[in-house]
């Protein structure tokens, strides 16, 4: 149900707020919830974790930190009913050159059924993101979740300055 959605989604939220305001990123929070039981198995913001990392990226490491496997190998622990809920669509491409989070994700199998997204990346950085067909090609299913874009995008571009 879409208010469930929106429940895990300001959760997100809530840890965007936590990460570290820069210019060349997005503050970004993300999910990672078994949907059967309803259970959150990670959670995850921007920079978060060691190194230059997306929040998507902080939930798997912490996640494959816990089942003392290498974040690649992380597939084999996940329930199969896991979903994605993460404020700004996964990129495609970073301008970093780190792997994207879609890779990461693809690279996992057919474990993350679904990706809820508050917001599509705006094109700032790396123009259109494509990553939703990557997705949807391998068969994961990429849901918007409407109602938070506003204070998502707020809190992600805070590190920029103002136009
Ligand atoms: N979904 C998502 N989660 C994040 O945690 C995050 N920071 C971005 N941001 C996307 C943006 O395209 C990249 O931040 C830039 O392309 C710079 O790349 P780096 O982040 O330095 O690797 N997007
Ligand atoms: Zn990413």
């Amino acid at each position: 149900s879409s208010n469930l959605h929106l429940h895990y989604l300001r959760q997100a939220f809530d840890l965007a707020r936590k990460s570290p305001p820069k210019p060349t990123n997005y503050r970004v929070g993300a999910l990672l919830v078994d949907s059967k039981s309803d259970t959150i198995l990670a959670t995850g913001y921007t920079l978060e974790c060691e190194g230059n990392t997306h929040a998507e990226q902080s939930c798997l490491i912490k996640l494959a930190e816990k089942h003392g496997v290498p974040e690649d190998q992380l597939g084999q622990f996940l329930p199969e009913g896991t979903v994605l809920y993460t404020t700004v669509e996964p990129c495609f491409k970073r301008l970093s050159g780190n792997i994207p989070c879609v890779e990461r994700i693809l690279r996992l199998g057919t474990s993350i059924k679904t990706v809820y997204v508050g917001v599509k990346e705006p094109g700032k950085f790396v123009g259109a993101n494509t990553g939703r067909k990557q997705l949807e090609d391998a068969g994961i299913e990429v849901v918007l979740v409407e109602g938070l874009e506003r204070e998502i995008l707020e809190v992600a571009t805070a590190g920029h300055k103002k136009a």
